[in-house]
């Protein structure tokens, strides 16, 4: 496989890339024609925030298993766009979060006591003792503004500081902002109660320009500091709000347009400190997210499940072992049901029932989607195949049942037009040997691969021997067969296992007799 790295990332996580046998192929800055022509062969693309994974670059990346993020921020990369092209993207959300709260820390100390302005002057020989007098954070109110992983971070080394903590974040509860010493409050209590207030978002529509001329007139006298996503904050206004504004002075790492033009207003204030974009930037940080995203990208090789996959079902890798078993037979079972039903399919029915049903299945169901759309869709995965079922206006219902009749666990995948309905329902027994074992409400016992065909026909003498003779002349063996009725001399259903594919003149040739009421040919995995 080929690993495409065009952000710099520690050499730990390209080792272990490298270990596991595949090429790790490294283009920073590059751009355009030559980053589209550098992923088309790639099979994972590893980034920073330094590469922009836009629509076009999925349309070009056809062999793309997995765009890997060694950091938090997925701002720069579309990932509606690789959902569609089937693509698994996955960040490390943990590596650098101390990192990242420590240089908010170092940026809250620099603008509350000129650290850089004063380090400026002393460096050309001017002792400026007298112009700076500065801000103590003991005892100060600390606004923050999203408190996820980063934020939460901030708030208790800066806790620990002595200052008082206000946050602002619709998405997490009282408790747990209570739990951290900090009131959760409204936009703008937090703005108006602040002496310091930090931002932790992420960039998205809502955030955008969250922090504009209004909420810094609202931060009267106060510091701004924002080590999370450039865009959240209003650049221009920012440096006119600290040049002759309301504000004290503001310490920034992140930049709308990043590197930061030279002509940027925000160099042109002496109280803006600004870094390069260096919150992850610690040795241990950029070891944690290297190896997390290597780590990450060998398991979407492998088809484990993915832990940080920001668009397809992710589980515990403890649980994995358990459930793997289980995502072939899904499949399998969604594609024999959709080769089945006739028409349109308006609902998926993923039910699980035994010991199945106490795991964590989000991986299972998108895997019997997967078979459902399989014969539908030209490139259709785990990732994109909930999205299509979406697109396309068909529910997706799962349910669990904790028994299982004789069975120690069964998946069953049923799909429904209107009044019909086929449900395929199989197991593993002894745990890995993969089984159908009721198709349409009969049941069977057929082995869902290679070849298989499925008769509905009279319960009636001589019909198999029938069947049996039509495959033989046309040369194809069969390598097994499961009989089923509901009730003697009604409907019947065979299933064969066969060595070769049934043309559908064959399918005509049975079909001709009366007794054979319909035939579905299907082709499971090792046809090729
Ligand atoms: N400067 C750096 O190098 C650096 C390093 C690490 C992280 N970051 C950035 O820091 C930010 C936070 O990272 P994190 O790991 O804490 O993410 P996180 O997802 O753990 O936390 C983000 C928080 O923002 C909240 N939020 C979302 N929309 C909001 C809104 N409209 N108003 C208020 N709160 C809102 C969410 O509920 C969540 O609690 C991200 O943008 C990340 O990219 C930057
Ligand atoms: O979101 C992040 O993880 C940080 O902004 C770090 O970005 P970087 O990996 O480009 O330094």
């Amino acid at each position: 496989m080929k690993v495409l790295v065009t952000d710099p990332i520690a050499e730990p996580g390209l080792d272990r890339l490298r270990e596991a046998g595949h090429t790790v192929e490294t283009a920073y800055d590059v751009t355009g024609d030559a980053l589209h022509a550098a992923v088309a062969d790639a099979n994972a693309l590893v980034v920073r925030s330094g590469t922009d994974v836009t629509e076009e670059l999925f349309a070009t990346a056809e062999e793309l298993v997995i765009v890997g993020r060694a950091g938090i921020g997925v701002d720069n990369i579309d990932i509606d766009a690789a959902t569609e092209a089937g693509v698994i993207v996955a960040n490390a959300p943990e590596g650098n979060v101390r990192a990242a709260a420590e240089h908010t820390v170092a940026m809250t100390f620099a603008a509350a006591r000129s650290i850089p302005q004063a380090h400026a002057r002393l460096k050309t020989g001017e002792w400026a003792k007298s112009d700076y007098l500065g801000t103590e954070l003991n005892g100060a109110t600390l606004g923050i503004v999203g408190f996820g992983r980063v934020g939460q971070e901030v708030a208790k080394k800066l806790d620990g500081l002595g200052m008082n903590l206000v946050a602002y974040d619709p998405y997490i509860s009282e408790e747990r902002a209570a739990n951290l010493g900090a009131e959760l409050v409204e936009l703008d209590e937090c703005l108006a109660s602040a002496d310091v207030l930090t931002l932790h978002t992420p960039l998205t529509p809502e955030t955008e320009n969250l922090i504009a001329e209004d909420e810094l007139a609202a931060l009267d006298g106060g510091y701004l500091i924002n080590c999370a996503r450039g865009g959240v904050v209003d650049e221009a206004v920012l440096a006119a709000a600290v040049e002759d504004g309301p504000l004290a002075g503001a310490a920034i790492d992140v930049y709308a347009e990043e590197p930061l033009s030279s002509d940027s207003p925000l160099l042109d204030v002496e109280d803006v400190i600004v870094t390069p974009h260096l919150g992850a930037s610690t040795h241990a940080a950029q070891e944690n997210v290297a190896t997390s995203i290597a780590d990450q990208v060998l398991a979407a090789f492998e088809s484990k499940p993915v832990m940080n996959a920001l668009n397809a079902p992710s589980m515990d890798a403890s649980a994995f072992p358990r459930v793997r078993p289980y995502l072939d037979i899904a499949s399998t079972a969604g594609k024999i049901a959709t080769q089945l039903l006739d028409g349109r399919i308006e609902t998926i029915e993923v039910t699980y029932e035994g010991d199945i049903a106490s795991e964590e299945v989000d991986l299972v169901t998108a895997s019997a989607l997967e078979g459902v759309f399989e014969p539908l869709e030209w490139q259709v995965n785990a990732v994109n195949a909930p999205r299509i079922a979406e697109e396309r206006g068909i529910e997706v219902v799962e349910s669990k049942t904790r028994t299982a009749e004789d069975f120690q666990s069964l998946v069953t995948v049923t799909v429904t037009n209107g009044d019909t309905e086929i449900g395929v329902c199989g197991t593993l027994f002894a745990g890995e040997d993969p089984r159908i074992v009721r198709i349409d409400g009969f049941r069977v016992d057929a082995i869902p691969a290679g070849h298989m065909l499925v008769a509905r026909n009279d319960d009636e003498p001589g019909l198999i021997g029938f069947i049996g003779t039509v495959l033989g002349d046309a040369d194809i063996n069969i390598a097994g067969m499961f009989n089923a009725r509901q009730v003697i001399g009604g409907e019947a259903m065979t299933v064969y296992n066969l060595d070769e594919p049934v043309s559908e003149e064959l399918q005509n040739r049975l079909e001709d007799d009366d007794r054979v009421i319909e035939t579905r040919y299907i082709a499971l995995n090792g046809t090729e």
